[in-house]
């Protein structure tokens, strides 16, 4: 039998999905109407595509679901249900008495912190290019929905489906190819976001345009050698952004090494970064690299920069003007070849103007500044992220589901979050205990009201958002230069460095373009760039 001669509403909707295949469409777009087709050809109540990551299956499409369960990641080792599915080519029915607990239990958005009741449940593996790519899932709240039509016509359906991801995959390499090729365009700014998954540790949870905005102009800024400064409040996650500009970079086979400057006690910081070599000062032993050696050929990540003693910046500021460190007590200095990011929370700006920071300091790890949003500016995001949060502590406390009621999602959607991701990570973790020690019984659904969450007691004033302004060019090309912080030649060299760099960024990092618009010889645009610090 074929899906044509099973009923003409299938043969339509099959034709439909054929006729996305020649159309360029954004992956996220593709894959939804794929699972919203799938939901009313089958009349069921939720459609679930998940990729698989290692030993986890991650949504990437959903319907009929809470818009957490982007954000949650499934423990294939947790899930009888998803591993019966993964490990057969053919569809796996569940019968409506199954024992086996459900994955999305509690996450219906019909039924929302209900308990899933009997119901009908169907799923199966998907392979691209012969290797397994994921699962799809199918659940119906009325029994019976799911009979031996159905799942018949299901199997049927694999084919078209795969044939869908893989498309989708396709298009996203392409789109990346492109984009470093000749940078990209304005529709491509929605696929910006790296291929999530893999290096599980460097996951980034999050749907909203502003974090999209974020993850292409850290994907177009990694491929160059410009130093970085990542400016955004407590908690937003700049060392994840630093990692994955790192591991983005064409350093990412080199080492990342990480130096918390607030944690650099002064007499210790210049050996710490830079080495020092025996009889430097008591105690020291032996010759010793420091961590811009450690870094060599890679990335030195200097977080909460702001922190650095003045006596240390003026090493760091001759460093990153000659390439040379010496240790402490050595000779002669060596070259490194180290790409600096720096990250803060501080206003920098302010601390050149009442002399905490160095003007010069400033101006060249800054060329080019990148703020991160906070979370109350991501929209949803804060409940995808809220998903990733419930479902870890889900599997840490044992729970069979754990999710928020409606007020506490609308709770989480007001509140301002100060402390953006971190303190989201801590209030869930803390109610999810607080749940537990009311003594909740681990088998059911345990569901986080908005008084668990205690954010009332928690909200308070926001720091006033940044003035650290990013030093690209704002709209229509005009110059936003900074106030004055030192000598008209760093004025100069600020400007030139804001120029040069919007030109690298606009040409995705490509030279000879960029010394084509701004009309200069390029080996002269390779000298300007080498004495303004942009590259080794
Ligand atoms: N988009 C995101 N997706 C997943 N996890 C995130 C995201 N953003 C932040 N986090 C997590 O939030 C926590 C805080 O992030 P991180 O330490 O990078 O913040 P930070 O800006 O460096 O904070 P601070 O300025 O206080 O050092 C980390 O556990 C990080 O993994």
């Amino acid at each position: 039998m074929t899906i044509v001669e099973a009923s003409p509403a299938a043969a339509t909707s099959a034709l439909l999905l054929c006729a996305d295949l020649g159309a360029e469409l954004p992956q996220a777009v593709r894959l939804q109407r794929l699972v919203d087709l799938l939901r009313t050809q089958f009349g069921c109540g939720a459609v679930a595509l998940l990729r698989l990551e290692e030993e986890r299956l991650r949504p990437v499409a959903v319907t009929g679901l809470v818009s957490d369960a982007l954000g949650r990641r499934f423990a294939v080792g947790q899930h009888p249900r998803l591993a019966a599915i993964l490990t057969r080519r053919e569809v796996t029915c569940f019968e409506h008495d199954s024992q086996l607990p459900d994955p999305y239990d509690g996450l219906l958005d019909t039924l929302v912190g209900e308990p899933l009741p009997v119901h009908d449940c169907m799923g199966v593996a998907l392979h691209v290019e012969g290797r397994p790519w994921g699962v799809l899932t199918l659940d119906a709240l009325a029994t019976g929905t799911f009979g031996p039509a159905a799942r018949q016509r299901l199997g049927q359906w694999v084919p078209l489906v795969e044939a869908v991801v893989r498309v989708a995959r396709l298009e996203q390499e392409l789109r990346t190819l492109r984009m470093a090729a000749t940078g990209p365009a304005e529709g491509d700014l929605a696929l910006a976001t790296p291929e999530r998954g893999g290096a599980g540790e460097l996951e980034i949870v999050g749907e909203s345009p502003a974090l999209k905005r974020l993850l292409h102009e850290l994907s177009v800024v990694a491929a160059s050698e410009l130093p970085v400064l990542l400016l955004g409040e407590t908690g937003v996650g700049k060392e994840l952004f630093a990692r994955l500009l790192h591991h983005q970079s064409p350093r990412r086979a080199r080492p990342l090494v990480h130096v918390n400057c607030a944690a650099l006690p002064e007499s210790l910081a210049e050996s710490e970064l830079f080495g020092h070599v025996r009889g430097a000062f008591s105690g020291a032993v032996s010759d010793r690299a420091g961590r811009f050696e450690a870094a060599e050929g890679g990335t030195l990540f200097l977080d909460e920069v702001g922190e650095l003693p003045l006596s240390v910046q003026a090493k760091l500021l001759r460093t990153l003007q000659n390439g040379e460190i010496q240790r402490l007590g050595a000779d002669r200095p060596r070259s490194v070849h180290v790409r600096v990011i720096a990250a803060t929370n501080r206003n920098l700006r302010e601390q050149v103007a009442s002399g905490a920071f160095r003007a010069d300091l400033y101006h060249r790890l800054s060329v080019y500044p990148v703020p991160i949003p906070p979370l109350r500016e991501r929209g949803n995001d804060v409940l995808v992220l809220a998903g990733r949060f419930l479902e870890l502590n889900r599997a840490r406390l044992g729970l069979r589901s754990l999710r928020l009621s409606p007020d506490a999602q609308a709770a989480l959607r007001r509140y301002r979050w100060p402390g953006n991701v971190r303190e989201l990570e801590h209030v869930i973790s803390r109610a999810a205990l607080k749940a537990l020690s009311r003594g909740v019984d681990r088998n059911e659904i345990v569901t986080l009201e908005a008084g668990l969450l205690d954010l009332d007691a928690l909200d308070e004033p926001v720091a006033t958002p940044r003035s650290d302004a990013p030093m690209a060019p704002a709209a229509g090309g005009a110059l936003s230069l900074a106030a004055p912080t030192g000598t008209l030649r760093d004025a100069v060299d600020a400007c030139q460095r804001q120029v040069l760099n919007a030109a690298l960024v606009a040409h995705g990092g490509n030279w000879a373009q960029a010394a084509r618009t701004l009309d200069v010889d390029p080996s002269n645009l390779h000298k300007l760039a080498r004495r303004l610090g942009l590259k080794g």
